[in-house]
């Protein structure tokens, strides 16, 4: 922390990943009045965007001011900031992860915004990060925010989970604006495992769009996807509060429904016919539900936790199980009750 100005404390944050969200969080804390460095793992895509500033692709229209630095060093990135954020698509986390750690200090604040499951080890993205960067305190920010709003300056909720108290207020002021409102918690798992697992059912929603599906279905898919994801997440140990909270439901309400997803366009897409790397293809950024789909129903079979829609997604992307079909298979299961604790009043 090195100066005040409108009494925020002001800090030297690094980035780490220059897709569509790390730029926009690099926005909004240089616009916070902190001073931004971002870093990229290619010289070609720092080069661009020093000299355009603006991310033609990924953020059309929104200017990124000069006062933001741009790098490939990862040591110019790391060595001395006060918070890291790390905003890299989740399958390179503990790669890069990995290359911090000679540059990581102990104590020192790393926040992921990734969201994923490892598919080999099953752990999600804090998990990895400690396993490789053992002295770094780890924070995880996440909630309904797509990057083109933030971009924007439209008005966005989001929920960082942090270690402790200290750590997520001190967050909290730094992230914090007047369109930009952040709440804290101790569930740092749960905030990643509805992160996760909200783009598996996204794909979902996305393919019943594309197959000409109707509102009725999308708040199906929404209504029974976050009781499968309270279903595991609590069973893992995270808090039912986080399911049902920016994190959880309102997270999973955004990527089913909004023009932006990735994930419910890959889903989109596939539901119209195309496979599931054409679908990959023409989105062009990254689509977390496919990585994260198998991890999450092997997490169902762990912990013995019926994952009925996160199965019928697994075998459309990789059994090649045709959308309609797995439809059928969702609607004609045995009926159920909705509570199963409730009792019946004979
Ligand atoms: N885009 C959003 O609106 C949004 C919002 C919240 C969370 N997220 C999450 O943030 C993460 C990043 O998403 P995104 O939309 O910015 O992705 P993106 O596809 O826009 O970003 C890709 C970027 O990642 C970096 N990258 C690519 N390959 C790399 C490698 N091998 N090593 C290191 N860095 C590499 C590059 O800077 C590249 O520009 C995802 O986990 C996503 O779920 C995205
Ligand atoms: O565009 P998506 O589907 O990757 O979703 C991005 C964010 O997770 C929304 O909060």
């Amino acid at each position: 922390m090195t100066d005040k100005k409108k009494g925020q404390a002001m800090a030297n944050v690094s980035v780490i990943g220059a897709g569509s969200w790390g730029t926009a969080l690099a926005l909004l804390l240089c616009k916070n009045g902190h001073d931004v460095t971002v870093w990229s793992y290619k010289e070609e895509e720092v080069r661009t965007l020093s000299e355009k500033r603006e991310h033609v692709s990924k953020l059309p229209g929104v200017k990124i001011p000069n006062e933001i630095f741009f790098t490939a060093d990862l040591k110019e990135a790391v060595e001395g900031k006060d918070v890291v954020v790390l905003a890299v698509p989740s399958i390179h986390v503990r790669n890069t992860a990995k290359k911090m750690n000679a540059y990581v200090k102990g104590g020192q604040i790393l926040v992921d915004v990734a969201k994923g499951i490892e598919e080999d080890t099953l752990m999600t993205l804090s998990q990895q990060i400690e396993e490789e960067i053992p002295q770094a305190d780890v924070a995880v920010l996440s909630g309904p925010s797509h990057a083109e709003e933030v971009g924007r300056g439209l008005p966005t909720t989001v929920c960082i989970g942090a270690h402790t108290e200290t750590t997520a207020k001190y967050l909290q002021q730094l992230f914090m604006n007047e369109v930009f409102r952040v709440y804290i918690s101790p569930d740092i798992l749960g905030i990643e495992l509805g992160g996760s697992l909200k783009n598996v059912i996204a794909l979902a929603a996305g393919v019943a769009d594309g197959m000409g599906y109707g509102d009725n279905t999308k708040a199906a898919l929404i209504t029974r996807g976050i009781a499968e994801i309270s279903r595991l997440g609590v069973k893992m140990g995270g808090a039912a509060e986080t399911f049902g909270g920016l994190a959880g439901i309102g997270d999973l309400i955004v990527t089913c429904a909004s023009v932006h997803s990735r994930n419910r366009k890959a889903g989109y897409l596939m539901g119209q016919g195309r496979t599931m790397q054409e679908a990959m293809d023409e989105v062009k950024m990254v689509v977390e539900g496919v990585y994260s789909a198998k991890a999450a129903a092997k997490l169902g079979k762990k912990y013995q936790v019926s994952l009925p829609i996160i199965e019928e997604v697994n075998k459309v992307l990789f059994e090649d199980k045709s959308p309609k079909e797995a439809v059928n298979e969702l609607m004609l299961r045995v009926g159920k009750a909705e509570h199963m604790a409730l009792p019946w009043e004979e």
